[in-house]
């Protein structure tokens, strides 16, 4: 399962090429600033125009190469834009019967009332669009694109017309969706913490080229070019609740690393949460810490030490059990303490948070 493509799009004053080799399953996040052409991408996928010397398959099927195009309508694929589109004059009901028209039964690779419950737009069905909340609105729209039974989901910015607390009310529908289809997703952000907290993997672009993609805890960890989700460097890590301390308010958290304490977030135990550590958090130490008011250290070994823009500092990237940890020091720090790619240390971790 797997999309594999090539795109060498030119418009006056733009070009943007592509190779592109992304997983046929969870989310990908295709990041980077205004205007590097991410939502081009989208539209190139979609067949929306159609580029020369351009290829795309999906998993088994082609979609174009040098002498096929399938035109957007034939592709298998759900569309979500920033604004939900729905159909003014048709109640939510009719809206979402009018996606599942298109798929035709033996395209349907999903089950109405399940979409219906995982949207929580049960009790919206019989109400006109113009008398939902944003939020509801996108709901909607994104189960629609869903009902289509499409074998990819492109989401171009789903949730950037939002306020804050919509927004908030839609990312654990999102989270659900992705533990529960099995549709891969390409959805386009330049908000960082919708990218920590739903992405598998991450695609960066910059200027119409591709400067990263990969699994989202290596890709964010690469010390060559530091991909700053928001205000600094870090990693996004996937744990599962372990125990809770109600008395301290804290829950123990396990992930292939080790284990850590963290701000107790209410999730239950057993559930999957995602850590994201700022390497401006994490310090390094030869001994096992003690006596320190930080109360996670974890044992890793040094996997390299890289410069950073401002002389004083280097970015460090530790592994612990094979999930990776980036830690800013300044040179001296790194210098005091000998450091040297293998080489065994405790990383004291300052601040964990605690993404959905
Ligand atoms: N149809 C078009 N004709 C000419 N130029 C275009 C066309 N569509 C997009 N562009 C240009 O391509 C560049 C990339 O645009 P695109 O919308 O893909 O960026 P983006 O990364 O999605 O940005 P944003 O985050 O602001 O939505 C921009 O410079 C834009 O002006």
């Amino acid at each position: 399962m797997s999309i594999v493509a090539r795109f060498a799009i030119r418009y006056a004053g733009f070009s943007l090429t592509a190779e592109l080799d992304l997983p046929g399953h969870g989310i990908t996040a295709l990041f980077g600033p205004s205007g590097s052409g991410k939502s081009t991408l989208l539209r190139a996928i979609a067949g929306l125009e159609r580029w020369p010397a351009s290829h795309l398959r999906v998993n088994d099927s082609v979609w174009q190469d040098a002498t096929s195009f399938l035109p957007t309508h034939r592709r298998p694929l759900g569309y979500v834009f920033q604004h939900a589109n729905l159909f003014p004059h048709l109640s939510v009901g009719r809206n979402l019967d009018y996606g599942a028209r298109r798929a035709g039964a033996a395209a349907r690779r999903v089950v109405r009332d399940d979409i219906i419950e995982l949207l929580g737009i049960g009790v919206l069905l019989e109400r006109m669009p113009a008398r939902l909340s944003g939020g509801e609105q996108q709901r909607v729209a994104i189960a629609r694109a869903l009902l289509t039974g499409p074998e990819l989901l492109l989401m171009d910015e789903p949730l950037a017309a939002l306020d804050l607390a919509r927004k908030n009310e839609i990312l654990p529908y999102l989270e659900t969706l992705h533990d529960t289809l099995d549709i891969p997703v390409l959805y386009v952000s330049h908000a960082p913490d919708e990218v920590a907290r739903l992405a598998d993997h991450l695609l960066v672009l910059d200027a119409g080229a591709i400067v990263a993609q990969g699994p989202l805890a290596e890709t964010l960890a690469r010390t060559d070019l530091p991909i700053p989700l928001g205000e600094d460097a870090g990693v996004v890590l996937d744990a599962y609740v372990r125990e809770r301390d109600a008395r301290w308010h804290l829950a123990r958290v396990e992930f292939p690393g080790g284990e850590l304490w963290v701000r107790d977030g209410g999730q239950a135990i057993g559930s999957r949460v995602r850590l994201r550590i700022l390497a401006r958090d994490v310090s390094i130490a030869l001994e096992r810490p003690e006596g320190s008011s930080i109360m996670n250290a974890l044992p890793a070994t040094v996997d390299e030490i890289a410069g950073e823009p401002h002389p004083a500092l280097a970015l460090v990237r530790l592994n612990a059990g094979n999930s990776p940890l980036l830690a800013r020091l300044t040179r001296r720090s790194a210098d005091l303490l000998a450091l040297t790619p293998g080489a065994s240390v405790w990383a004291q971790i300052k601040a964990v948070a605690l993404i959905g």
